[in-house]
């Protein structure tokens, strides 16, 4: 143990984590130091039992009779409403379905109709690291609505936008680097600009506080299958602010989203309400295992989540520091906690960083490697122990000192 100096220190610190109970709730293997939940969040255990239960009794049993009597045709909604304290939104403005992907589009098109045809608004801004799928979408709806796209440094958006800006598809958290960019002022800078502010916050769902109804964002789209462990390509969530929702124009508007579906009416009427960002039939097993995985959220402050997200970043960088010769792996996430979101992010010489990371996972250690020379460390407050961060920059250590040789 003399080797390992913060070992000691990471057993008192899981001791003393008031979170660590939350840990039995998932399936997590002890042998393995699982640092990829901002990629695919941990199985939680009631998953299982009660896919059993909808696909044995409401499928199996009821059939067609399960969209009313086990309450499927409402569950986009319902699962909405548990979805929405841990964004920070209040009741009726959530809805769950469809990708991350399809409801950034329905966004950023919905985002530019508000401003009800000006054609003085003809640019779309993203930050300019964005996820890859972000900046497709925000082309293909700039196409759509005889917008450009325009790439701008996420700190520089709130500079940047003018009169021209119709809206923004801004990242929360750089996938990449795990920068956690200021969604208050780059919102508020947004409106002073006349512009819509769209928010992706799949990095930011379930790890840290976002408050989407306090900062006055219009609208925002996420992952579920990260931080809130919906499962393999679980259902992302759209949210549509209150004041918004009835000039909401989705360029989606499926029958689901109909004010009557069942009239099977020739002409769309929305619905009221988030629902109008609904649009085909909803994938009831995924949405309904999500459903089962936002049980273990149950009387968990997102206030207490971050402050353990913030523990286990900062131990994992002290470790980093302690273990790794100087210059090998070098932290690429800010320091600063207001400028950090739940990963670490390290760079690597390009060269070797895929490498790296593959015999991480052979040791036992997942994270992930994006290109070209980042390691990435994701950390899940709900579930990481201070002694997987301990263990993974110990193992890095080796590793690196290994391939030096
Ligand atoms: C920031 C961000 N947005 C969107 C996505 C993709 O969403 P989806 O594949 O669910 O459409 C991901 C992850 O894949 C992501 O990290
Ligand atoms: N959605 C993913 C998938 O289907 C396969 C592998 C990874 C993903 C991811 O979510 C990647 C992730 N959004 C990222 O931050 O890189």
């Amino acid at each position: 143990m003399s080797d390992r100096p913060l070992a000691g220190e990471a057993a008192a610190r899981d001791a003393a984590d008031p979170l660590r109970a939350l840990r039995a709730a998932f399936t997590v293997d002890d042998a393995v130091a699982y640092l990829d939940g901002n990629s695919l969040g941990a199985l939680p255990h009631g998953v299982a039992e009660r896919l059993a239960h909808v696909v044995g009794h409401e499928w199996g049993r009821l059939g067609i009779r399960s969209w009313t009597e086990s309450g499927w045709w409402a569950a986009p909604e319902r699962v909405g409403e548990r979805i929405a304290p841990l964004v920070g939104a209040g009741p009726g403005q959530v809805v769950v379905g469809d990708s991350t992907s399809v409801n950034l589009f329905k966004a950023v098109v919905a985002a530019v109709r508000l401003h009800d045809g000006d054609r003085a608004r003809d640019e779309i801004l993203v930050d300019a690291t964005t996820f890859p799928t972000d900046a497709y979408i925000a082309r293909s709806a700039a196409r759509l609505t005889g917008c450009t796209v325009r790439a701008v440094p996420a700190g520089e958006i709130p500079g940047a936008a003018g009169p021209r800006t119709a809206a923004a598809l801004v990242n929360h958290v750089d996938y990449r680097t795990g920068r956690l960019h200021d969604l208050p002022a780059t919102t508020a800078a947004l409106h002073a600009a006349g512009a819509y502010a769209v928010w992706d916050v799949s990095h930011s769902a379930g790890v840290l506080p976002i408050g989407l109804d306090t900062h006055g964002v219009d609208l925002a789209a996420g992952c579920t299958y990260k931080y809130l462990n919906g499962g393999p390509g679980a259902p992302a969530f759209l949210y549509v602010r209150r004041d918004l929702q009835e000039r909401f124009d989705s360029p989606l508007p499926g029958w689901n989203s109909h004010a009557h579906p069942f009239a099977m009416a020739a002409d769309h009427t929305p619905a009221p309400g988030a629902t109008r960002g609904r649009c085909g039939t909803p994938d009831i097993l995924s949405l309904l295992a999500l459903d089962a995985a936002l049980d273990v959220w149950d009387g968990v402050r997102p206030a207490a989540v971050r402050a353990k997200s913030l523990a286990l970043t900062d131990f994992f960088l002290a470790c980093i520091e302690a273990y790794v010769p100087a210059g090998r792996a070098v932290p690429v996430t800010p320091a600063a906690h207001r400028e950090r979101g739940g990963q670490v992010s390290l760079a690597c010489p390009a060269d070797d960083a895929a490498a790296v990371m593959d015999e991480l996972l052979r040791r036992g250690v997942v994270g992930d490697h994006r290109p070209p020379d980042l390691l990435r460390f994701g950390f899940s407050p709900l579930y990481t122990r201070f002694a997987e961060a301990e263990r993974a920059a110990w193992t890095l250590a080796a590793v690196l000192r290994r391939r030096a040789t």
